[in-house]
């Protein structure tokens, strides 16, 4: 992949509204028919973090923009700090509070070529980066060196005791060491004797398997390993070609694990630019970077590619973006322009329906219905789901055709011509185009193997059907970790599937499998606590016990509470009577966190909180989904280069200071100009309030119209003047 040409742009040309094309070109082209692209760069490939997601704005002055500001959080799924600190803060360490997970699966990650931090994101060196260091080279053949005395050790007859080793495909807790352990064996028994420059290299004169597996080992490689128990460092040191489960517990270890797993792979001679790690979110991709840099060193660290799925398939399918149908430049389109396809989907297969219809009396009255946006609308509601779950499952139209749900699949067939004659894909689409590069186009496959020797995923249990396709071909040659918990599941909306890990064993009948069940997190409370709860689930793939030997710590309380003011009062007490200097705990703000499970009992929490002059911070993407937030952010969207009609429509929906009726009215008028003209929403604004579209706008409106698009414009420029200075380095 690395020697590839593919092209990759940075930026699209820069474009006036009145150029902008149709969100949704009318004409749907064959669905078979395989689209040039339209452009062909003879650009360097540039990283994942510097190639822009959407479309140009009208107003946009200088398309560098986006490049060089800071990363927004937003529809497009840009990368959010974790925590906001609240401005009425009033100690540096507050309490926490947070209703989110914090997870990017769904959304790409817009990286800054400028300001990010290097473990921010998705290392795309092994992918991208042509040149390199000679130095590098040279690294390499001394690790291919080390290779090659390991492979010599393992045909050692005198280790046939350990053939059979993966025999056995699960060990246990109790489990005796399998010969894959050897490593661990060593690392465990030799203790500090056998590390890096500590080695004593004469040993009695046996130049043993373990001097030779460990001897080039560095020393913090050795510490750390020697630092796990038993269970993660045998999962950590199993050999490479063993496909391996590691089923982690909450609280296990896992991340430990997989940071040793790394460690070891870099120390059987596995380039870093030739591992590759997914994760589920950002956060957990820059843990686990930050931990290996920890102990490997930064550089190396920087070299690993620790990406999330959609991060991953992104930068695959932009590179082989014309093997798709699209261009490297493709939109992709989040959860509003998917239902706005949807919509439009809909609307046409009416249209082929009506057409269809000879009755007069029928047709007049669905052409009335036709014309009634809000028609579409409805209709698509119940066809959403139907799309999101083909999508999320790979289904094709055709196997709607054969289940017999013919408008299923013509409404599927007519979303999937949307996004292409739009140059886009959905989130699904990233997943599912990327298991079609490998299956398809063998040399892409081929780039894929060559550029990733081992794979670790994580949060197995997270995985889509898609997304375990996906990985099965991807992970051919067998080198591949799985790590997860089927109790931890939590994306089973999303198409998750727990079943995945029987398709593991299925697939890969070699695997062997290893359980991480000390915890070493919680107290013995909450362990018990959590286990006989999990206990009830049926679905679980296999009975486990999570054990601890941390202390018994303070029992669980569970509060009844009428209403949410009562659950929120209750809470700040107990809150006030552990912060409180006197009190037998004397906890600090910041060692209590606060958990809910909808925003609104957030807010609450918030008010509470600033009345009784308790710091806190706000963790998680609920500040984002502010309408106030969400507004700004779409204003500054429309700044962006190739910006779309999504931030458009809200800047007008939060600016137009009209009711509810009135202002849908102005902006479902504008919206039905850019249809019949076959232009962009801000076009249409433009031309509308400009007068150059008469209408049937009161004066009133077309006023206040006309100060949204003046207050874009300001914006526009104050941004364009922003950045000149930036670049004036003033
Ligand atoms: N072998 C060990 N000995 C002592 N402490 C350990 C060991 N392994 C892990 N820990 C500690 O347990 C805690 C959890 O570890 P880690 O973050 O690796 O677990 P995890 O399984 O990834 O957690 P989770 O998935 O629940 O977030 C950390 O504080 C870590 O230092």
């Amino acid at each position: 992949m690395r020697d590839s040409e593919a092209p990759l742009f940075r930026k699209r040309p820069r474009e006036f509204f009145t150029c902008l094309s149709d969100q949704f070109p009318h004409k749907v082209e064959d669905e078979n028919k395989i689209d040039a692209p339209s452009q062909v760069s003879l650009t360097k490939r540039l990283p994942l973090s510097e190639i822009p997601i959407n479309t140009i704005s009208p107003f946009s002055v200088n398309t560098s923009w986006s490049a060089s500001c800071s990363s927004y959080p937003g529809d497009s799924g840009c990368n959010q700090p974790d925590v906001v600190s609240d401005g009425s803060s009033a100690r540096a360490t507050p309490i926490l509070i947070e209703n989110q997970y914090l997870f990017n699966s769904h959304k790409t990650q817009r990286k800054e070529s400028k300001c990010s931090e290097p473990a921010d994101y998705f290392s795309t060196t092994g992918l991208l980066d042509d040149d390199f260091d000679e130095s590098i080279l040279e690294e390499i053949d001394a690790l291919c060196k080390q290779t090659s005395a390991i492979k010599a050790v393992r045909q050692d007859p005198n280790l046939s005791s350990n053939k059979n080793q993966y025999n056995n495909n699960i060990s246990d807790d109790i489990n005796t060491r399998t010969g894959s352990s050897t490593a661990n064996e060593i690392i465990k028994t030799e203790g500090t004797l056998n590390c890096g420059d500590d080695l004593d290299p004469i040993l009695e004169g046996k130049e043993s398997l373990q001097t030779r597996r460990t001897g080039a080992m560095p020393k913090e490689y050795f510490k750390y390993l020697q630092s796990l128990n038993d269970m993660q460092r045998e999962a950590a040191c199993t050999d490479i070609s063993v496909p391996l489960v590691i089923v982690a517990g909450p609280g296990s270890g896992k991340t430990s694990t997989m940071v040793g797993r790394v460690l070891m792979l870099l120390n059987e001679g596995i380039a870093p630019s030739n591992v590759l790690a997914m994760t589920f979110t950002t956060a957990a991709a820059s843990e686990m970077r930050d931990r290996i840099g920890a102990v490997a060193g930064k550089e190396i660290a920087k070299e690993l590619t620790i990406s999330t799925f959609h991060s991953f398939c992104l930068q695959l399918c932009r590179t082989h973006a014309e093997k798709l149908g699209r261009t490297s430049e493709f939109l992709i389109y989040g959860h509003g322009q998917q239902r706005r396809a949807i919509i439009e989907a809909v609307r046409l297969v009416e249209k082929e329906r009506s057409i269809q219809k000879d009755s007069a009396f029928e047709h007049d009255e669905i052409s009335k219905c036709i014309t009634t946006p809000q028609h579409f609308k409805d209709k698509a509601k119940k066809w959403q789901k139907l799309v999101t779950q083909a999508k999320s499952y790979g289904k094709t139209p055709t196997e709607y055709r054969e289940m017999g749900d013919e408008i299923g699949a013509a409404i599927l067939r007519n979303y999937n011509d949307i996004l292409k004659s739009c140059n886009a894909l959905d989130y699904h689409d990233l997943i599912s185009c990327s298991a079609k590069l490998l299956s398809d186009f063998p040399e892409v496959f081929k780039e894929c193997q060559n550029s990733w020797k081992a794979i670790i995923i994580d949060e197995f249990q997270d995985t889509s059907t898609m997304q375990y396709n996906f990985l099965r071909i991807l992970a051919s040659h067998r080198k591949i970790t799985i790590v997860g918990d089927d109790d931890q599941s939590i994306f089973g909306f999303n198409g998750a599937d727990i079943s995945g890990f029987a398709s593991f064993r299925n697939d890969f009948p070699n695997y062997k499998e290893i359980r991480l069940s000390k915890n070493y997190r919680s107290t013995r409370c909450i362990v018990e606590a959590a286990s006989s709860l999990i206990q009830n689930n049926m679905k679980r793939c296999k009975l486990k016990n999570v054990v601890t030997d941390n202390s018994s710590g303070s029992k669980i309380t569970v509060k009844e509470c009428h209403n949410e003011e009562a659950q929120c009062a209750f809470v700040v007490d107990k809150i006030l009577e552990m912060a409180s200097n006197g009190s037998a705990d004397n906890c600090p703000y910041s060692n209590i966190a606060v958990l809910f499970r909808r925003q609104v009992s957030g807010r609450a929490f918030q008010i509470a909180f600033r009345e009784r002059k308790i710091p806190f911070n706000i963790h998680g993407i609920a500040f984002y989904r502010k309408k106030v937030i969400r507004a700004i952010i779409a204003m500054l969207r429309t700044t962006l280069p190739d910006c779309d009609d999504d931030p458009y429509r809200r800047v007008f929906k939060a600016l137009l200071p009209f009711e509810k009726e009135e202002k849908m009215k102005v902006i479902g008028h504008i919206e039905k100009i850019s249809v019949i003209r076959k232009c962009s929403f801000i076009s249409a604004a433009c031309d509308i309030f400009n007068a150059k579209v008469s209408g049937t706008f009161k004066r009133s409106q077309l006023t206040q119209g006309r100060k949204v698009l003046f207050t874009l414009e300001m914006i526009s420029k104050l941004i364009h003047r922003l950045e000149k200075d930036l670049h004036l380095g003033w």
